[in-house]
């Protein structure tokens, strides 16, 4: 008996110091060396060695309800940041709005921050990839192409024409799960706006090999157009080819190429999944259904027309408000990444060297402090609230600020004029959960049957 006994307290203690020993790795392995006087770390655990608490952060995220995983660490010595260790980094996650918008505000302190393997699909002249006076370079040569008032009046003729054209494909079929749906329209467009790609054109932009072969086709497209075939098209591949900086200088092709990518891959399934959660609440709210349809009555005969113009989307003061209200309580980019360049002091602590910034916007987004009654999806919310800077960035703000937001918004709002006035759906499985990663979603991809109406 006494010898049982014995044993169970031995591997009580084996246990107890294994647990004492894994805890303390991560602590010794990342201890921070400061300059005297710096403020400390800010409060968190790093978890267990390699696996730090991803495994809590996974248990959160897929076992629906993504927000335990920051709930539980707002302790009293909270000042808007913690530190854990997911995904093999140190990690210091920003919750509260003052110290995201010093991060996202300050590029001189908070580099590049993508996992490895995201940049390098990317390519490396991709200013996803880039950092400092190069990545502001690319983008003053890039950016005008996508986002100029020539570019969008362009881009929105074809994205109304191909809107329709799905849409009318889907009344003859009845039932739809609209995510994938959505994500061949949305490829379509910005392929179109890109490249003057013909909807279902064979271009694949997943995994290397994917890439390569596009990056083959994109060589000799420039090429071509440089021969000037195509080269008067409107679209921004070859805006991107004319253009020049203050020397006269112009990209070089690896440079478009990287771009291209950036913008195919970036520009349309954040998009889709947006158009879809608009959809989902304004079939879950009735009056703000009701409201929207009012309000898109006054332009049906423009858009019947086809005149309706990128003014006329932008003055869409409902619409504008369903879009923000969809990307702040749905929060497509849960987070993004960021990395310290040097040992920064933040909010009464310092965020060491080296290790990972990740902005929560979900929690900034969710915040009551912000957002009375946050959960509640409620368009009308935005006609007195302006929230200060870093309290409300669904596409992030600052150098790195998303330069696809207009593109994005007036496609969303060109797909909902034309569904609301002309179309009704119903969810097939209106209880359907979410998956939360890595955009969240319904996990039917919200299947419905699609009428036309009388
Ligand atoms: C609803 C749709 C969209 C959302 C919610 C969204 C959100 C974001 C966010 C949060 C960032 C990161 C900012 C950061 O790290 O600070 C970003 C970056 C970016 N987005 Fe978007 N985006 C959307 C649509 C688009 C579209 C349509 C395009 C292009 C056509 C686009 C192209 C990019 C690019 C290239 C970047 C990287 C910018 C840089 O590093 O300088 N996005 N977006």
């Amino acid at each position: 008996m006494m010898e049982l006994m014995m044993m169970l307290l031995g591997g009580l203690v084996t246990i107890f110091c294994a647990y004492a020993l894994a805890l303390a790795f991560n602590v010794v392995r990342y201890r921070p060396f400061f300059k005297p006087g710096a403020a400390g770390m800010p409060p968190g655990s790093l978890g267990l060695p390699l696996l730090g608490q991803t495994l809590e952060f996974l248990r959160c995220f897929n076992g629906g309800n993504p927000d335990l995983f920051w709930r539980k660490r707002t302790g009293s010595h909270f000042k808007g940041l913690f530190r854990t260790h997911l995904f093999g980094q140190p990690t210091i996650c920003v919750i509260t709005p003052e110290p995201a918008k010093s991060v996202l505000m300050n590029d001189k302190q908070f580099g590049v921050g993508w996992p490895k393997s995201f940049t390098k699909l990317l390519g490396g002249k991709s200013f996803l990839s880039m950092a400092g006076e190069s990545h502001k370079r690319l983008r003053r040569l890039t950016v005008p192409s996508l986002t100029n008032s020539n570019s969008l009046k362009c881009m929105l003729s074809d994205m109304q024409t191909l809107t329709n054209d799905t849409l009318n494909n889907w009344v003859n079929r009845g039932e739809v799960v609209v995510l994938p749906e959505i994500l061949k329209l949305t490829f379509n467009i910005i392929a179109k706006a890109l490249l003057s790609c013909e909807p279902g054109a064979d271009v694949d932009i997943f995994g290397m090999e994917a890439r390569r072969k596009l990056n083959l086709r994109l060589q000799s497209i420039i090429k071509e157009r440089r021969e000037g075939v195509h080269a008067s098209n409107l679209d921004v591949l070859n805006t991107m080819m004319q253009s020049k900086d203050e020397d006269g200088g112009g990209l070089e092709d690896e440079e478009i190429m990287d771009t291209i990518l950036a913008f195919m891959l970036a520009g349309h399934e954040t998009t889709a999944h947006a158009i879809v959660w608009v959809m989902y609440f304004l079939h879950k709210h009735p009056q703000a259904w009701q409201k929207l349809k009012e309000e898109q009555q006054i332009y049906e005969l423009k858009g019947r027309t086809g005149s309706l113009s990128v003014s006329d989307f932008k003055g869409m003061d409902f619409m504008s408000r369903v879009i923000d209200e969809t990307l702040r309580i749905v929060n497509l980019s849960p987070f993004t990444f960021r990395k310290a360049l040097e040992d920064v002091e933040l909010n009464e602590s310092t965020i060491p060297k080296g290790w990972s910034v990740q902005l929560w916007f979900r929690a900034i987004h969710l915040d009551p402090a912000t957002f009375p009654d946050p959960y509640t999806f409620n368009p009308d919310r935005w006609i007195d609230c302006k929230p200060k800077l870093g309290a409300y960035v669904p596409f992030g703000a600052g150098a790195r600020g998303c330069p696809g937001s207009d593109f994005a918004k007036l496609q969303i709002s060109a797909l909902m004029h034309h569904m609301i006035l002309s179309y009704r759906w119903e969810p097939i499985n209106p209880q359907a959960k979410i998956k939360y990663l890595p955009h969240p979603r319904p996990r039917d991809g919200y299947a419905v049957r699609f009428f036309k109406n009388e």
